[in-house]
């Protein structure tokens, strides 16, 4: 049965980001309605499922951040390879995209008539260094296609997203940010918390959680309150 836990949030949630292009997205497409600070932390590049990758590196970061923590991970996944190269194999694509070398991405398909693909996006949220990361999924569908558009972000010339005759790269920044992958993800993250700002208005480094959101409403202590809903 669903369950509503609340949950408090009395510091900022912190962002963990090296990549001034996600974190310039992550802020047009969220607003206002999270307030966040960003902050660039040496993790380790993990390996395993997008999912389990994701939360790892949000236990980590929540225990460096010593406080709530936002990390995102992003890869394209090709449908002949299987979802491959994936966030598994990121270091091959960050290697390929640092010499912006495009085409290496298109060569890998090369073999296969197949060019389908689709973005993919994982957001995990740890709310403090004990507390079980919450992971937020988004995908956007599409195809490789021969690199069109500026290249100041990643793969985007080459993605072309179904139902678009425009690259992620081509599209305007607006479009690009009402059906993408990271879009996405961060709708299901926000259909999942319910922010509530306090009255005071104070950040601590403090995460609560306790029986019942109004409590916290009531209290007019805390900043932030989140509330999950979730299978438990
Ligand atoms: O064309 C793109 N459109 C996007 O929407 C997008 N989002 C991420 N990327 C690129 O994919 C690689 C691995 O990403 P990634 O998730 O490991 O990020 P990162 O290591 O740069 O930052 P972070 O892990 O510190 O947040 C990096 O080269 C990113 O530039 C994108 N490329
Ligand atoms: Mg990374």
């Amino acid at each position: 049965m669903a369950a509503t836990r609340g949950l408090v949030l009395t510091h900022p949630v912190t962002f963990v980001t090296g990549n001034a292009k996600k974190l310039e997205e992550v802020r047009a497409i969220m607003g206002q309605s999270l307030p966040f600070q960003s902050l660039k932390l040496d993790l380790p590049e993990l390996q395993g499922e997008p999912e389990e990758i994701s939360k790892e590196k949000a236990r980590l970061a929540a225990i460096q951040v010593n406080g709530p923590v936002l990390v995102e991970d992003t890869c394209l996944c090709f449908n002949s390879l299987k979802g491959l190269p994936g966030i598994c194999a990121v270091l091959v694509l960050v290697n390929l995209m640092l010499q912006h070398h495009f085409a290496g991405l298109n060569n890998l398909l090369m073999a296969y008539e197949d060019k389908s693909a689709y973005a993919l996006c994982v957001f995990s949220l740890a709310l403090g260094p004990n507390v079980e990361p919450v992971t937020f999924l988004g995908k956007t569908p599409g195809k490789i296609v021969p690199a069109r558009g500026p290249n100041d972000f990643g793969w985007d010339p080459i993605f072309q997203p179904d139902g678009y005759d425009q690259t992620y790269a081509e599209m305007p920044k607006e479009e690009k940010n009402k059906i993408s992958h990271r879009f996405r993800a961060l709708s299901m993250f926000r259909s999942c918390i319910g922010l509530v700002l306090s009255k005071r208005g104070l950040w601590n480094h403090q995460v609560r959680s306790t029986e019942s959101l109004d409590t916290f409403r009531a209290s007019g202590e805390y900043t932030v309150a989140v509330e999950f809903d979730r299978q438990e």
